[in-house]
């Protein structure tokens, strides 16, 4: 069994400033945009964590530069594309992102390049890409599984053209192929048929971001993405903070009625992190959005809530975890596609949070949660970053949660469990400053 991590309860509501690391989100698209361009760029204020390593060593592995250059703390990257002439090993970790970015763009390298990650990286959806792939000319060995482990034989050039998948297991399918697609000979013409594509909010994070590289995008049919063959121009990038981390940080002013300010937030973003704004109003806290600092005030009840998460499924749990702190019952819908994320999500909430005393039943696309007396004990987090995160929020409000294996929050944010102490505690530091000394840089 994992190390069992007690979560810090507060004894009194919490008043903090926090500053978050970078986006994952983000990161790695920059990451992935840099490789294929035409010029050296920099990302700045990179996240460095688990997925974001994952990503660089993929792609210093096939000949692509990524250089510290000892900007902003601790380093932003420059990243010089090289050619991609030789076979390489990609380990996706638990890493969507690396699983379905990196394919597309090896099409284009000289080599084979063999794909392969954590154990339960073996059961996250990606055959449907795979079989896009090859529709559009780039020859894959998966021995017939549909899932990792796979190679991908690069020749150098990708013919592209139209492709239909069905995308309703993970938007990262459609990101993926767009991200490659103005590389590829004839571009890439993306249509979509099936069960509503999840995480919408992430695939216009992806256009934005080729628009960026001055890549032409058509957007304007629902369910349809092309992108016209052609350079992507090198662009440097400034890196958010991570919103959807965010979420348990403000989870600590919504469960302790206190007072938490997350600085550097975005006025305008793609990232669905931002939605929290919304949900947490609905949940009874208050909320302002003045000069790049959200400020959220959590109210002396939390409200349950009635909510549809299909874009934003990344949120749902923490989101779940207020749920069951609230005193009326809320309805989360529509994300059946978070079971095929780090764990099955939907079960893994139910069974946690319903060992811990929550009133809460699984559906097919969601969680029903009913108020509950809560008790302590051990919170299983199944490798997931963001199950590490429900349990903590519980334990803000609960005696003696024992989170299982915390460390597993390195997947998005590095030292989380330091960073949670002291926003719990208000012990002065990077992360977590009481609301009186100015909040430090991201790590
Ligand atoms: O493109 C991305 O960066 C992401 C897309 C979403 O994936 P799904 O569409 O598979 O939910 C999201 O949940 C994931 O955390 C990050
Ligand atoms: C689903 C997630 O990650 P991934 O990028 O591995 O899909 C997540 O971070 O919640």
């Amino acid at each position: 069994m994992s190390e069992l991590w007690p979560a810090p309860r507060p004894t009194d509501p919490v008043d903090r400033v926090v500053s978050l690391p970078g986006s994952k989100s983000l990161t790695n698209r920059a990451l992935v945009l840099a490789a294929v361009a035409d010029g050296p760029s920099v990302v700045r204020r990179p996240l460095r964590s688990r997925d974001t390593l994952l990503m660089a060593a993929a792609l210093r592995s096939l000949g692509t530069r990524i250089e510290d250059t000892g900007g902003h703390g601790a380093g932003d990257w420059l990243v010089t594309p090289a050619p991609w002439d030789r076979d390489a090993d990609v380990d996706c970790g638990l890493a969507g992102t690396v699983m379905r970015f990196v394919p597309p763009v090896v099409g284009l390298a000289d080599g084979t390049v063999r794909f392969d990650g954590d154990p339960h990286m073996r059961l996250r959806p990606i055959g449907q890409m795979l079989t896009a792939l090859e529709t559009l000319g780039v020859r894959v060995d998966d021995g017939g599984r549909g899932a990792l482990p796979f190679a991908v034989r690069g020749t150098g050039s990708v013919r592209g053209g139209t492709v239909t998948i069905d995308a309703s297991a993970s938007s990262q399918f459609v990101s993926a192929l767009l991200l490659a697609g103005a590389r590829y000979d004839d571009g890439v013409d993306v249509r979509h048929v099936g069960k509503p594509v999840p995480s919408l909010p992430h695939i216009e994070m992806t256009v934005a971001m080729l628009r960026q590289h001055g890549v032409e995008v058509d957007d304007g049919d629902a369910n349809r993405w092309a992108v016209a063959p052609g350079p992507v121009r090198a662009v440097d990038h400034d890196i958010e903070p991570d919103l959807s981390n965010a979420a348990p940080f403000l989870a600590l002013a919504a469960a302790t009625g206190g007072r938490v300010t997350v600085t550097d937030w975005p006025a305008a973003t793609t990232q669905p992190g931002d939605e929290l704004r919304e949900i947490l109003t609905l949940m009874g806290c208050e909320v302002t959005l003045a000069d790049g600092d959200l400020t959220v005030t959590g109210p002396p009840r939390l409200t349950g809530v009635d909510l549809d998460l299909h874009d934003v499924g990344e949120l749902t749990p923490a989101v779940a975890a207020l749920c069951a702190l609230a005193d009326s019952p809320s309805h989360l819908r529509g994300v059946a596609h978070i079971r095929g994320h780090e764990t099955d999500r939907i079960t893994a909430l139910a069974t946690e949070l319903g060992r811990l005393g929550s009133d809460i039943t699984e559906r097919e696309d969601g969680l029903t949660i009913r108020p509950a007396p809560l008790h302590g004990g051990t919170f299983h987090t199944y490798a997931d970053h963001r199950m590490a995160h429900a349990g903590v929020i519980l334990g803000l409000a609960v005696d003696d949660v024992l989170v299982e294996d915390v460390a597993t929050t390195s997947k998005t944010f590095p030292d989380f469990a330091a960073a949670w102490s002291r926003a719990v505690h208000g012990t002065p530091g990077d992360l977590g400053a009481p609301a009186t000394t100015t909040a430090g840089t991201s790590p």
